[in-house]
Order: C-alpha cells, then structure tokens, then sequence
C-alpha cells in the first residue's frame, strides 16, 4: 500500500467459478436456441393432430427461454465481500454514528410478543456504544401485551445486556441463548456460573409473565405501575381505528430508567403503534417504515436504519460494525444507500421440506446483484443510511459527514413533551399530499414493498452492497407448513408483478442508473409469476398427449434431441452442484425441486389471477401475514419432513388435479410401452420421462391422498374432487379430442 492511502475498510472478492458459469450460460443458451428451431421446423402439418398444442408448447419454451436468461445475469456476475471491523474501530471509535433500529410486528396472535422482545433484546445488546443506539418496536397489532412485553423486556434488559457484554455471549437473544445449550453451559468460570443461574431464573419470570399476559390479558398491577396503558383506554376502539400510541420506554434523559445494573446507560426504546382508521389505507409495512422513519427523526435521528421483522433476532453482536465498515469506508463508501445481509432461519430442517432457506436468493442472486451495483432489498436484516431513504437524490459530491453536531443530540429533555410532540407524525392524515410513498421513504403500491423500495433508491443513482460474513448475522423463523410458503409466495409473486406492470417501473430504469445486468436481474424476480402459465403448460398437455401416443419432442435418435438432452441434464448438474457445493443433501434437491414446481403452478398462478383481478379494480388482496407459531402435531410432522397438506384450499386443489392427472397419463402410457415395446420409447422418450418425473416429484402427495391417516393427509373430499376432475380431463381428452 501506498504511502497515504488508507487501507479499506471491506474488500471485494470476485466469484472464482465465474469463468465456467459463463461458458455454460452461453452454450445452454445455444442448446435452447436450437430448441426453439426445432419448434419451428417442425411444426405439424396444417390441422395436424397436436398443432395448436404445438404452438403452446413454442410459447413456454420461447418464454422459459428468455427468463432463464434473467436468471443467468444473476450468476453472470457475483462478488463476495469481507469487512475488517478492527480497522473500523481504530479509526472511528469515538465517531461512530447513531444507529436506529426498526422492529416490526403486526399481530400478537402470529407473532408472539415473546418472540418480538426477543429480538428486541438481541439488538438492544449490540456491541455498540448504548448512547448511539435506538430500538423502534412499530406494532400494527397495537397490542397491550405486546407493549406489555416490551416493559418487561426494558426491565429485563437492565441484567441482560451488562450480562452479554461482561462475558461476551453470543447469540444475544435470551431465548435463543438459553436454547443453545452448548453457549450457555461452555465455561466453568464460577462467577460466569453464578451469574447465568440468576439470570436464566430472571428470564423464566419473565417469560412466564409474558405468557400469562398473553393468555389471560396484562395484569392489573402492570397497568396501574405504567400510565401507558392509559393511551388504550382513551383511544382505542379496534386495532383498525385507534390513535397513535407512542411511549418512549427507555431514554438516557429519564435519570430513572435509563442505566442497567452495573450504572451504564441502555439504549433508547421506543413502542409505536401509529394511527390507524379504516378509511386509510395502511400500506402494511411501508407505511409503518415510513411513520417510524418521521417519529425516529425527532427522538434519535440516526444516521443508519436497521430495519428487522420481529421474528429477526440479531445473532451476531458485530454486525452494526460490519454494516458501517461498508458506509464509514472512506473511498466508496458515500454511494453507498444500503447493506443488505442475508435472512436466514433457524427452523430449516435437515432437507429443506418447504424449499424455505431462501438458498437461491441468499447464495446467488444477492452476490449476483451485488457484482452490478445492487443487491435487492429483502425488507429485513438490512442497514440503510437514512438520507439515501429519505430520497435525497445521490450526487457526486455527497461526501459522508459523522461528525454532525446535530445528531442524537436532542434538545428536548421533557420526554412526555417529546412524545406527545412526535404522535403528530405517525397520523393517518400526515402523508396527504406529500411525497412520503411515492418518493420519499418506503415505496407504496405493491406487495413486496421492499424490492421496489430498493430499486428506486437505486434508481436515484445509490448504490448498495451485500455482506454474508461467515458467521451468520441474523435468524429468523421460515413458515413450517406448506400452505402458509405458497401464501407467502403468492404474496410475493403479485407484489413483483405489481412491480412489472407499474408507472413507476420504466422511471426506475429510465434514467440509466440501474445498470442492464441488474435491470435483469430484478425482471427476474418481477416476472416469476408469469412462469406459471408455462409451468403449468408444460406439466398438463405433454402428459395428456401421451394418451394418443402423440409426440412432441425429437426422436432419440435424431440429432434434435441433442439440445433437449443438453438443456436438462445441464440444468439438473447444474443446480445439483450448486446445492452439494453449499452442504446441501440431494434430498433437499428434491424438495427443491417439488417446492419449484408447486411454488410456480400454484402460488404463481394464484399471484397472476389476482394481480389480473387487481387491475381491473377488483382487487382483495392483502398482506397476510406469515405465522410465526408451529402447533405441536404439526411441528412433530415437520420434523419428520412429512409434507402437511390437512386443509382444503385451492392450492391444493391444482396441485393434486395435476399430479393425479400426470399419475393417470403415465399409468395408461405404460400399457402402451408393453405392448409396443422400443418404437414407442423411441418415440415418447423424453415425453415419458418428463411425465415420469412429475410422478416421481409428487410421491407425497400421492401419500398424503392414498396412504396417510394422520391431520396433515390430503382432506378426502380434496382427493375425490381432484381426482374426479383429473380422471374425467384424461377420458375426455382421449375420447372427444
Ligand atoms: O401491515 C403490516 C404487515 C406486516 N408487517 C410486518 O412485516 C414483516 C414481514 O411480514 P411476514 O408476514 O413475516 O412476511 P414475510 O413474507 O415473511 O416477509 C418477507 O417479505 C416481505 C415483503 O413481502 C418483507 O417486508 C419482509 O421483510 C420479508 O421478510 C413482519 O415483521 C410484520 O410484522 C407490518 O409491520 N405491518
Ligand atoms: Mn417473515
């Protein structure tokens, strides 16, 4: 290094596999141009048995074609980064910015509030100095327990953060610390011991009170101990139609309440449920991100946002010091909007059932963003720098300032008064004929709030970066039963879909900040959901036409069946590596897989259907939220990896007249293989095997309808119907068509 120059703060490490990522994207996407020739060679003679089936079939291929170009400009271009927080310290120790921290909840039902406070002490722990720390709860369940959780935890954090830091304990989340028995049994230290036995009784207590207020409403003593109850009292009508609620918790003016045991300050914490009336749109999570983003300016200011879901728990003390490596760092750290880490869970399972771990997201697709300037924004476990949030366009000539005067000093000392004074901004009526939503804050107007939030930073000409530091930085909880992922993906896929068909997307792109890979990177995700018309295309009519012994694929012995033969097994070595490569099993290989096809002939197709009704205004979609408790049969089942189906829904109805109806093609295609022996394979090869492999994939469920007894199996009426339906399709086809 140079005299002078500095040493980074983070470096930059290319994919090593690049080289031969890139050779095989260019020769599968000649294999799949000679696919699309061979469609349209080919085409059968004019009325021709199978030709308008033909042209559907020139459709998917063509359109499954482009997007699996998408999908390689996310492999095109990864890049790894590593932070040195030891050269953070030494310089900016005495200059670290303030940190606000976001944690969002919504339901005290679906997200416990123990598991909230929960999270809530993993950061307020953080190994940062307390004075430059501020944690958020925004609640949109406005609920009491749930604020009465939060006291408990300020009281409760009084012995729980001195306890983290004096021994240097990891994970901090109290829950997850005492569950991990290997950390809090692993030293023999007497005073360690003597402490944890305290400690781990306090949190008992704790959790007990908590529990009870959860089954039989908050105690009596609590509400005459803290006048924030009285806010319910007064305003509250219905979680829909209520005032803000707004109580600063912890705050190092309130001489009180603000030190822990050993007299050292404890970071401020804030309970904010904003108003809500029933003839406001809430913007679910957006517009909570935006009320906090107003009410956390007048009590802390921060600099940097951590925004977390509330089942996100902080599992690494470091990583606020990480993150800033990123923004501090003096070189290219000033463009720098966001720093994305990875979501990850604790309740994945040895296989992956439920395709949960977001492997592909968290592995590729955020290095493979990160490699053209930015990674998406997940809508949890990231950092952002307030300013780039607050829409203040980029310009070449921002250059970071920490040492602002202003900053976390508030001049306010009557916290009642600072309070009352701060409600004013999370009101319902605030935002009228503002740009909060449009261009400042948290984008409104589709699903997954946080893509297009990311994006239009992005278009702003912001950059962002994406950090997956060896040990792990967050952990949260993924759905545990298969309905409750499609729920979530359906969710998702019209929230990206929205994305696609909004004004807003084309002034994103317009102004050619967002560089092309990247742009293609997010037209991946914006148009998964059109991937399940020719998903579902492919896994109907292929079959079917096996019933009249009609193929549509080239013989085994024509040279066309080279690229059908390169693209498949191309693309199954390929996400098999991947997977092996990152301690996958091949198992979760195929669960994967089985989550891919559901995902996208189900959940997508419900996405697209909705999205459809959404455009002509008849819209009923909302956030539904994904739960975050796992009834006991059912968690048994899932850690059995049995696949739990148990309730009727539609879902499951596609899922099961498609699979019935593969069963049934297949079943009547192997008459036709005894009978005609080598000319058929010959002919039907690839048909077979695709049609075979659809049954291979939905062995359970073919379980869940024919053998199970337990809660999770396919409901009979379900079974008949779907059945019924694929029978009466496969007969109908065979015989009229
Ligand atoms: O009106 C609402 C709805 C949701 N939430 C919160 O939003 C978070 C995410 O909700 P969840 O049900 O867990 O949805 P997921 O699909 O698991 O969330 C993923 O996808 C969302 C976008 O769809 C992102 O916002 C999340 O960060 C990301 O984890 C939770 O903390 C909720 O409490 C609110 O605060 N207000
Ligand atoms: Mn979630």
């Amino acid at each position: 290094m140079g005299s002078g120059e500095q040493q980074s703060l983070f470096e930059t490490r290319k994919d090593r596999a690049r080289h031969v990522r890139r050779v095989y994207a260019v020769s599968v996407s000649l294999a799949i141009c000679f696919v699309w020739a061979f469609r349209l060679t080919h085409i059968p003679a004019n009325g021709g048995a199978g030709q308008w089936a033909w042209y559907g079939l020139f459709l998917a291929e063509l359109w499954s074609g482009i997007y699996w170009l998408f999908y390689q400009a996310l492999r095109w271009n990864m890049v790894f980064r590593t932070t040195f927080p030891n050269i953070l310290s030494q310089r900016y120790e005495s200059r670290l910015p303030g940190v606000d921290i976001f944690v969002f909840t919504a339901d005290a039902v679906v997200e416990p509030p123990l598991m909230v406070i929960n999270t809530v002490l993993s950061v307020m722990a953080y190994d940062y100095p307390a004075q430059k720390l501020s944690v958020y709860l925004s609640d949109d369940g406005c609920s009491e327990i749930t604020f009465y959780a939060l006291l408990e935890a300020s009281s409760f954090a009084k012995h729980w953060v001195p306890f983290c830091k004096r021994f240097k304990l990891e994970p901090r989340s109290p829950a997850a610390f005492f569950n991990n028995t290997h950390a809090s049994t692993k030293s023999h230290d007497h005073i360690y011991v003597k402490h944890l036995a305290t400690i781990r009784k306090l949190y008992e207590e704790m959790k007990r009170r908590v529990e009870d207020a959860t089954k039989l409403g908050v105690p009596s003593e609590a509400r005459s101990k803290h006048n924030g109850f009285s806010q319910w009292e007064n305003s509250y009508t219905s979680r829909r139609d209520h005032d803000t609620i707004l109580q600063i918790v912890v705050h190092k003016n309130d001489f009180h309440g603000s030190k822990d045991e050993d007299g050292c300050i404890l970071p401020t914490l804030v309970y904010m449920a904003r108003e809500k009336r029933p003839q406001y749109h809430s913007h679910y999570k957006a517009g909570a991100i935006n009320s906090l983003l107003r009410v956390s300016s007048t009590i802390s200011n921060g600099k940097i946002i951590l925004i977390l879901d509330c089942d996100m728990y902080s599992t690494h003390s470091q990583s606020v010091r990480d993150a800033l490596c990123f923004f501090m760092d003096e070189d290219k750290g000033s463009e720098i909007a966001y720093v994305q880490f990875p979501q990850s869970f604790d309740n994945i399972g040895k296989n992956d059932l439920y395709g949960n771990s977001l492997f592909e997201i968290v592995e590729i697709d955020l290095p493979g963003t990160d490699g053209f300037g930015g990674p998406i924004f997940i809508g949890t476990c990231c950092f952002l720098r307030r300013e780039a949030l607050c829409s203040n366009k980029f310009s070449g000539e921002y250059k970071n300032d920490w040492n602002d005067e202003n900053e976390n000093e508030v001049t306010e000392v009557n916290l009642h008064e600072l309070a009352e004074n701060s409600k004013a901004l999370a009101d319902c009526t605030y935002e009228k004929n503002t740009l909060w939503g449009k261009k400042i804050g948290s984008i409104y107007g589709s699903l997954v709030e946080d893509v297009v939030t990311g994006l239009w930073i992005q278009s702003q000409g912001w950059k962002s970066v994406y950090c997956n530091p060896s040990i792990r930085a967050f952990s949260g909880i993924a759905p545990t039963n298969l309905l409750r992922s499609l729920v979530q993906l359906r969710r998702w896929g019209e929230g990206q879909l929205q994305i696609l068909f909004s004004e807003f997307r084309p002034k994103c792109y317009g102004h050619n900040k967002v560089k092309l890979g990247l742009q293609l990177g997010y037209l991946h995700y914006n148009t998964f959901a059109i991937t399940s018309l020719s998903v579902l295309y492919y896994s109907i009519i292929p079959p079917l036409y096996l019933l009249k012994g009609i193929s549509f694929f080239p013989k085994m012995c024509s040279l066309w069946f080279i690229p059908f033969a390169c693209v498949i097994v191309g693309e199954i070595a390929y996400s098999l590596i991947e997977g092996l490569s990152k301690g996958g099993s091949i198992k979760g290989w195929c669960n994967g897989m089985r989550m891919w096809l559901y995902v996208r002939s189900s959940s997508f197709l419900f996405s697209l259907l909705s999205f459809i009704l959404g455009f002509f205004g008849r819209s009923n979609s909302s956030f539904l939220l994904t739960s975050k408790v796992t009834e006991d049969d059912l968690a048994q089942r899932y850690e059995k990896e049995i696949m739990e189906f148990g309730t009727s829904s539609p879902y499951f109805t596609v899922l099961a007249t498609v699979a019935l109806l593969n069963l049934f093609c297949l079943l009547s295609t192997l008459k036709d293989l005894v009978l005609e022996k080598g000319a058929f394979v010959e002919k039907m090869a690839l048909q077979v095997l695709l049609c075979g492999f659809l049954v291979f994939i939905n062995f359970p469920l073919y379980e869940a309808i024919l053998i199970r007894k337990d809660k999770g199996r396919m409901p009979t009426f379900l079974s008949v119907k779907s059945t019924t339906l694929a029978f009466t399709a496969c007969v109908f086809f065979k015989l009229f068509n």
